[in-house]
């Protein structure tokens, strides 16, 4: 059992912003953030993103993937969004991560409103076959370990990962690091597109500190009902 709280942020992933603001609204005390990505924001645009986000905490998750000025000043131009996590590609190196971490410290000027940085690891639709795919011969868990360890060194205030590596980067990086999983699967949900995947118990329980939740919710005849089934879970975990 995990002593602290994990989070559930729900993933708005729609082309619609009437049916994210719907969601938006069923949800509204249910989730504890909601996460806006590529769908919503290519299709809504940005003041769509500002405007959801007056409502509830907004996670940005667009993972940036440049060369380091490219990032730093994209980042600049997000800051007046104020999410509280946005997400970069580990992959892009130490550089690119350092370059983004002050950009968000100088739009914020060092203030405790500056969003987190947070490096996506290893996407959890991908498993070792997927790695292989792209020339990375490597489990996906000593993958996430090592581009863990060098985004936590170059800056990142956190990592997205799987709920398979928490053990290991809490072994390796302390209780510091912000982890955020998703690839969160209720029993009984389709897996869809994502190959590493635990339930929310799982997740708790091995130290996520927030959940990331999107079609188990969105798809769900009740998603009110069905977010509220994965707070109860998290609730037990916690216990
Ligand atoms: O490795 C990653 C990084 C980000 N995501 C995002 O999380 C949600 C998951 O949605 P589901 O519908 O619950 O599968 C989605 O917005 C992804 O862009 C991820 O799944 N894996």
């Amino acid at each position: 059992m995990s002593s602290t709280r994990t989070r559930l942020i729900a993933a708005l992933d729609t082309a619609s912003y009437e049916e994210a603001t719907q969601w938006a609204t069923q949800l509204e005390g249910k989730v504890d953030a909601i996460k806006l990505g590529l769908e919503f924001t290519y299709a809504c645009g940005l003041d769509a993103v500002r405007a959801l986000g007056e409502h509830q905490k907004l996670f940005l998750d667009l993972k940036l993937h440049d060369i380091p000025n490219t990032v730093a000043s994209g980042l600049k131009a997000l800051a007046p969004l104020r999410p509280f996590l946005t997400t970069i590609h580990a992959l892009g190196g130490p550089e690119m991560i350092a370059r983004a971490r002050a950009a968000l410290e100088e739009s914020f000027e060092g203030g405790p409103d500056r969003p987190k940085l947070l490096a996506v690891t290893v996407l959890t639709s991908m498993n070792e076959q997927s790695l292989a795919e792209v020339g990375i011969n490597d489990t996906p868990l000593d993958e996430v370990v090592r581009l863990g360890k060098m985004a936590i060194q170059a800056g990142a205030d956190g990592l997205v990962c799987s709920a398979h590596e928490l053990v290991a980067l809490r072994d390796a990086l302390g209780n510091k690091p912000e982890l955020i999983v998703p690839g969160i699967r209720p029993a009984g949900s389709a897996l869809d597109d994502q190959k590493r995947v635990m339930s929310p118990t799982q997740a708790a329980e091995a130290g996520a500190d927030w959940i990331v939740v999107g079609r188990p919710i969105t798809r769900a005849d009740d998603p009110a009902a069905a977010a509220q089934a994965i707070q109860d879970e998290l609730q037990a975990a916690s216990q």
